[in-house]
């Protein structure tokens, strides 16, 4: 099978300018384990972020992106090297506060990084950031969208398809409720949100069926104690897209005072619970990283058997909230497949980054990089 482009892309470089901490720096990646090592505060961290900020043209720490440009500079600037078997790649994005990024892929300019064939998928562990766990169904809604997305790209325009039929059905039902449209007019709007949601509906269901064994094992690997799952909470059960347009029908008199469509899978959830109790509402801190973490090896093993090649894994400072037995375990995880980059305090606490096949990078106080050889 020949893979699809966009999707096996390795990182092989990372050079950045006036991004955070760094003046400037230029970090080599292997293609298996990559390790930055350095004390608190050194800029490990920022370095995944700019890796990250370089393969998807957005931050993965913060919504206010103008704390990425170095204090006291106007600009930040990202470059990502990588190759897949077409050949080689070059991203790159310039981002100066108040201006629209500019981002290019292989030369050309683009609007969305997300569109572009020639860049590598990431998934990235931050332990501060665990909205994905915590945070509202509609953050987990797009998560699963996305590893639909990358289980199976042709599908990845369906959730596009269903948006743009809520988008329209919502803004009939308010032409409705303001006397300007004819209730009539619906029947087809909901023929056609029903068609797409069923399709949208059976696409997520699938892939949390792909992941739910994985997930319930490795949560346990990593030592969330008792039983970890992760279940699809669809709001249809609708077997199939007629049964899912009389449930819209029936519901019509909410949804026009409400003025929008309450009911369908823009209201599904993934749900991620130990011992049957939702870890979004009960989870300790450490549950719910645990979960994340979990989660995100368990696509990246999913998505390994099913497209040959998993993303690039970005992991902050996990490894220091495990025992050495999980450690171990991790480890022996990520290095089964694909590319991944660690960062940590203390070498030691990477089992095997000694190995001859790990990259090991030095991260320095402030601005200063070295690499050392693999
Ligand atoms: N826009 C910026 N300009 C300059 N320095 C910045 C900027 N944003 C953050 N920093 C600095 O970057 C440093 C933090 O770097 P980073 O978060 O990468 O550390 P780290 O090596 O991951 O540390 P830890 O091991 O504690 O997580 C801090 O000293 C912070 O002041």
């Amino acid at each position: 099978m020949v893979p699809e482009r966009g999707f096996v892309v390795i990182v092989t470089r990372l050079r950045l300018r006036d991004f955070r901490s760094y003046a400037a720096a230029d970090v080599a990646f292997g293609e298996g384990l990559t390790v930055l090592h350095g004390r608190n505060g050194a800029g490990k961290t920022n370095l995944l972020e700019a890796l990250y900020f370089g393969c998807t043209g957005r931050s993965c720490r913060t919504s206010n992106e103008r704390e990425v440009v170095r204090f006291g500079a106007t600009a930040a600037r990202v470059e990502v090297d990588g190759h897949d078997p077409d050949g080689p790649h070059a991203l790159s994005v310039g981002f100066q506060p108040g201006e629209a990024k500019r981002m290019r892929v292989d030369g050309a300019p683009v609007e969305r990084m997300a569109d572009a064939p020639a860049r590598p998928l990431v998934s990235v562990f931050l332990p501060d950031r665990l909205e994905l766990v915590k945070g509202a169904p509609a953050l987990r809604r797009a998560h699963v969208d996305q590893v639909v997305a990358a289980l199976w790209p042709a599908r990845a325009d369906t959730r596009r398809a269903y948006s743009a039929a809520l988008a329209q059905r919502n803004a009939l039902l308010q032409r409705i409720r303001a006397g300007r449209a004819n209730r009539a007019s619906l029947p087809a709007w909901d023929a056609e949100l029903a068609r797409h949601g069923v399709a949208l509906r059976d696409d997520r269901a699938r892939a949390v069926e792909l992941l739910r064994e994985r997930f319930a094992t490795l949560a346990g690997e990593l030592g969330l104690a008792g039983t970890a799952g992760a279940r699809f909470r669809p709001r249809t059960r609708a077997a199939t897209p007629e049964a899912f347009a009389a449930e819209l029908a029936e519901r019509v008199d909410g949804d026009l005072e409400r003025g929008f469509t309450g009911h369908g899978p823009h209201r599904d959830d993934l749900v991620l619970e130990r011992d049957g109790r939702d870890l979004r509402a009960y989870g300790s801190q450490g549950e719910q990283r645990l979960a994340l973490l979990a989660l995100l090896i368990a696509e990246r093993e999913a998505l390994a058997e099913a497209r040959g090649r998993p993303p690039l894994l970005l992991l902050d400072d996990v490894m220091s909230e495990l025992d050495p037995d999980r450690r171990e375990r991790l480890a022996e995880r990520i290095a089964r497949h694909g590319q991944s980059v660690v960062t940590t305090t203390d070498l030691a606490h990477v089992p095997g980054a000694s190995s001859g096949d790990v990259t090991r990078v030095a991260v320095g106080e402030g601005t200063v990089l070295q690499e050392a050889a693999a």
